[in-house]
């Protein structure tokens, strides 16, 4: 399923005194089966455009286009429930949502929620589970018995359930450890594969930016300032650290490059190379140009 923002504006609280305009003139092309990375600072405007892929919000101006849908400002959209159900946002700390008495519970509640069967939504708790990477006896469990991080699963798992078309992560990995993070973005990036599944991942991590993505947004103050692929958008790396972009995080892109790069294409460039001088010569300067 394609989607598409078209010179999307929002503003929180539209036409009140606390009116904020949140991100204007966004337009980003996601085509069926890409993986697209949103970075930029905090505020920047990140999850205010995941939610606008599922409807979630309505654009004040502009229009997004979801599948053959098209969700419009000063228009009144009726059943959002399709758009619901093909899209799956796995938003932050997706561990907070969990409610029921049981796993299976919790990982049915979305497809029953959207009418599938009690055996069928079963059915799929129980591979959902598995694809996570937990074990069927956590099903007759409580989530509340659990460790974070299986929490944090069995949250995916519920939206994986619902057999979506597209999966939005807002930052999935946050406050897990390096292990499970990378187990976790790996995940991801299988189903990603295996499904052709549209993959969308805001993230403050610029080396799961350029391990992952087939194409990197970045967002400045509301706007999308640029795009392009990981290549492209890291060749100019200074440029990223002067947006707030962490410098730890750098170093640790400069790590990933020559392992990304070598899995990723088939040979390193000149200019490839060139970058990663050029990350080092920054990092030897302490940051300072
Ligand atoms: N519910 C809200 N009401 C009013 N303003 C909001 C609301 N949610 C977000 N904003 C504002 O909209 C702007 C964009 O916020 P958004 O959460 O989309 O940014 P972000 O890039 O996802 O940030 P972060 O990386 O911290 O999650 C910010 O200025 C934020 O303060």
């Amino acid at each position: 399923m394609d989607i598409s923002l078209k010179n999307v504006e929002y503003r929180y609280q539209a036409d009140s005194p606390f009116e904020h305009l949140a991100i204007s003139d966004v337009s980003i092309d996601i085509p069926s089966g890409t993986y697209l990375a949103i970075i930029g600072h905090t505020g920047s405007g990140k999850s205010t455009v995941l939610q606008h892929l599922n409807a979630l919000l309505k654009p004040t101006k502009g229009s997004v286009l979801i599948g053959s849908r098209e969700i419009k400002a000063g228009r009144k959209d009726k059943n959002l429930k399709s758009i619901r159900e093909n899209v799956g946002i796995v938003f932050q700390f997706p561990e907070h949502q969990l409610f029921e008495e049981t796993v299976e519970k919790d990982i049915m509640f979305g497809p029953m929620n959207f009418g599938v069967s009690e055996s069928d939504a079963k059915a799929r708790a129980k591979e959902a589970l598995q694809l996570v990477g937990l074990p069927e006896d956590i099903l007759e469990k409580s989530p509340f018995d659990l460790s974070g991080g299986q929490m944090r699963r069995v949250a995916i798992a519920g939206v994986l359930a619902m057999e979506p078309d597209v999966l939005v992560l807002d930052e999935p990995t946050a406050g897990l450890d390096p292990r499970g993070r990378k187990e976790i973005m790996d995940l991801f990036y299988t189903l990603h594969k295996k499904r052709n599944l549209s993959t969308v991942l805001v993230t403050h991590s610029m080396e799961d930016a350029a391990k992952y993505a087939d194409e990197i947004v970045v967002m400045h103050q509301g706007k999308v300032l640029t795009k392009g692929t990981p290549e492209q958008i890291f060749s100019d790396p200074v440029a990223l650290i002067e947006l707030g972009l962490d410098v730890p995080e750098v170093i640790g892109l400069q790590l990933k490059i020559e392992e990304t790069f070598h899995t990723k294409f088939s040979k390193i460039s000149l200019s490839e190379r060139e970058l990663a001088e050029m990350i080092a010569e920054f990092l030897r300067g302490g940051g300072q140009r």
